[in-house]
């Protein structure tokens, strides 16, 4: 049986809601098969992060070697970064295996605070992932430290789109869960060439562990099936909005949002 493969590399949680946990799930429910390479492992569940332990730089990139030596993903994502060494070496092996399909999630911090990435590390992202990113999803703050720009309108994000797509991402979506409490929530996508605005209702909810790594899951997910980014991302934003409608209430902190949404649904139904 031929299936679609998509590779993360990105962190661990523990708690199962974000990280890539929250990935080879979302990778799953697509019906794509996912493969993960690990560059931190965080002790997290619902109520925060409790400790971040880097993988040791030999065990990420033999992990990485282990990969590129045997088989070829359709779509790579990567998340939690750690810091420029890991960035610097991800890039590094992303180029020499000829990987296509790059969705860069920035992650930085999480919900609750926690740093996941050096500080440090602000450069090496803009000097070796954007370069190479098909499509690059920042939420607002991470857009704002990439960019440098203020972000308090649509007006500034787009331009902070447009500053993204210039350090070299094909597609840049700036998330906007972090803009506004309106009724909406919007996120804008930018090809170089037009913007388009993707609009859901804003969910009134606790249980958002996770929002952006399944978002760019799904987007990966997409792209390992041969969909053009447009229809990925679309795709993804309406996944996204089903797995934050049902997500799930464990724990006493933010729930996750809910990966098997789909099949969860068939299921109520009898
Ligand atoms: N309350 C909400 N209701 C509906 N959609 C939301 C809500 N919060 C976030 N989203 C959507 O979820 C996706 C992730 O957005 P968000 O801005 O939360 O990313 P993020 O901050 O990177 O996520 P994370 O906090 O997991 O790192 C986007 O498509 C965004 O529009
Ligand atoms: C390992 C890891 N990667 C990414 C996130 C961001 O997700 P969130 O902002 O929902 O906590 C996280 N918390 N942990």
């Amino acid at each position: 049986m031929k299936v679609s493969k998509a590779l993360t590399i990105a962190g661990s949680d523990s708690g199962g809601g974000a990280g890539i946990q929250a990935d080879l799930k979302t990778f799953q429910e697509f019906g794509v098969y996912g493969m993960s390479v690990l560059t931190a492992v965080t002790a997290q569940n619902t109520t925060g992060v409790q400790g971040v332990f880097p993988v040791p730089i030999e065990g990420f990139e033999a992990q990485l070697r282990s990969i590129g030596s045997d088989l070829k993903p359709d779509a790579v994502k990567t998340g939690m970064l750690f810091s420029g060494e890991y960035i610097e070496r991800t890039a590094y092996f992303i180029k020499k295996f000829g990987w296509n399909n790059l969705v860069v999630d920035p992650v930085m911090i999480a919900k609750g605070g926690a740093t996941l990435l050096s500080e440090e590390a602000l450069d090496a992202m803009k000097t070796y992932m954007l370069s190479i990113a098909k499509i690059i999803t920042p939420n607002i703050p991470e857009a704002e430290a990439l960019t440098g720009i203020i972000i308090d309108c649509k007006e500034a994000r787009a331009e902070a789109a447009k500053v993204l797509f210039d350090q070299g991402a094909d597609y840049v979506v700036i998330k906007g869960g972090h803009f506004g409490e309106g009724t909406y929530v919007s996120d804008l996508l930018y090809n170089g060439v037009e913007m388009y605005e993707f609009v859901e209702k804003r969910v009134i909810t606790k249980n958002t562990h996770g929002t952006g790594c399944t978002f760019s899951a799904a987007i990966t997910a997409e792209l390992a099936y041969g969909k053009t980014a447009e229809s990925a991302i679309e795709y993804a934003k309406k996944f996204i909005q089903h797995a934050i409608e049902h997500g799930i209430d464990v724990g006493s902190g933010h729930g996750p949002v809910n990966h098997f949404v789909y099949r969860r649904i068939a299921h109520e139904q009898y």
